[in-house]
């Protein structure tokens, strides 16, 4: 016999005992994590880890090996991690995630802002038929509320835009209010400043918006660093305020729809930073809907604080041929450096491949929400 195969059936020998040990200790595993759910005790336990670690690398013979012996210990940690996971996910009722409910109709629809604000544009583009008196609202979280009491079934708010990025509030309330996503709507946002009709430009002493009409208009605000920038509910009330004020020396960053509605003049047209500047809107509901035309997934979810755990979650939408559309993250109110993640993908919940990845998901992070399964808007250009 060779020395070749003397060692290869000693290595055999040895993996054949690491294998039994291993199973015996994933057995163990199990058991606790029954334990930890049954006494609401969190999994990770990182002192504990560290102790483990420690105390097994005294029964090192020599150094030689120790930081092999150290990633050995961890992926043996990690993977005993796993199994106590699947347990708290199996005892969370996981099929619960996916319970879909059916559109309400004839639904009662809020949206954001005075009329003439750009969530009632949204609104109009979306429900192809005119909601039946939409109630508005002036703050996001009032309309968050009102969605979550039952006052409408539906509300429509705007969540990023092309030049500013997330509007990180309605992230926020999305998790704060556990409302779901029931569609999106993209419009196309041109900023104008308006004020009373016969006013001129050089008669405007402050300006009022909502803070996206002045994020988004920036380069303008540059040449007018005299006026005195008021952060206000919407655009819309902004150019509500200026009319009902009848003061010539406000002006308020808003539609043209604004101002026809309200009886305003544009002082200076389309003064967006940008001027293919975009809001993706969504539409928000208190039940998960989804069904097989939806090709569009969200969820937030939030992990362990530990090297590696975002990679490790987001290597299996590459496996499952996932294609990532958007990563956001938040952080979590009252937990300092810890963060919620919201994510997009494409697919529909009802696909194996996504049903897979989110099982994962929801197996691998300390909090995990299906946000919403609805069709992808297209951007009319
Ligand atoms: O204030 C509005 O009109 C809104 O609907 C919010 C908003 C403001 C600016 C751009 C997009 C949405």
């Amino acid at each position: 016999m060779t020395d070749l195969e003397d060692y290869r059936k000693e290595l055999d020998a040895i993996d054949q005992e690491l294998v039994a040990l291993f199973e015996k200790r994933m057995h163990i595993s199990q058991a606790i994590g029954n334990y930890k759910v049954a006494h609401d005790l969190p999994i990770f336990d990182e002192g504990r880890e560290q102790r483990v670690a420690e105390q097994n690398l005294t029964h090192l013979k020599s150094d030689e090996f120790a930081v092999q012996t150290h990633h050995f210990l961890d992926t043996i940690m990690d993977l005993s991690k796993e199994v106590q996971k699947d347990v708290r996910a199996a005892s969370n009722d996981y099929e619960q995630i996916f319970a879909i409910h059916e559109p309400k109709q004839p639904a009662q629809i809020g949206y954001f802002g005075e009329t003439g604000s750009f969530c009632e544009e949204a609104m109009l583009a979306y429900f192809k038929e005119a909601p039946r008196d939409p109630k508005n609202y002036h703050t996001f979280e009032s309309l968050f509320l009102a969605i979550q009491n039952g006052e409408i079934d539906y509300g429509v708010l705007p969540v990023e835009n092309s030049s500013t990025g997330a509007i990180s509030q309605v992230l926020d309330l999305l998790y704060k209010y556990g409302l779901s996503i029931v569609g999106e709507q993209y419009i196309k946002i041109e900023q104008h400043l308006i004020g009373l009709e016969g006013t001129s430009l050089d008669q405007i002493e402050e300006v009022y918006s909502h803070p996206q009409g002045f994020q988004q208009s920036t380069d303008y605000f540059k040449y007018h660093e005299q006026w005195r920038q008021i952060p206000f509910h919407s655009t819309s009330d902004s150019a509500k305020m200026v009319k009902d004020s009848g003061d010539a020396h406000k002006g308020a960053i808003a539609s043209r729809r604004a101002a026809q509605i309200h009886g305003l003049s544009i002082l200076a047209e389309s003064i967006q930073n940008q001027s293919e500047n975009t809001t993706r809107f969504i539409i928000v509901g208190k039940d998960l809907e989804s069904n097989p035309r939806c090709n569009k997934v969200s969820v937030v979810f939030s992990l362990d604080n530990q090297a590696g755990t975002l990679f490790k979650l987001l290597r299996h939408f590459a496996r499952y041929h996932i294609n990532l559309i958007k990563i956001e993250s938040r952080p979590v109110e009252g937990e300092k450096w810890e963060y919620l993640l919201y994510l997009d993908f494409e697919g529909n919940i009802a696909d194996e491949n996504v049903h897979e990845a989110l099982r994962f998901i929801h197996r691998s992070s300390v909090y995990f929400r299906l946000l919403g399964c609805y069709i992808a808007a297209t951007e009319n250009k």
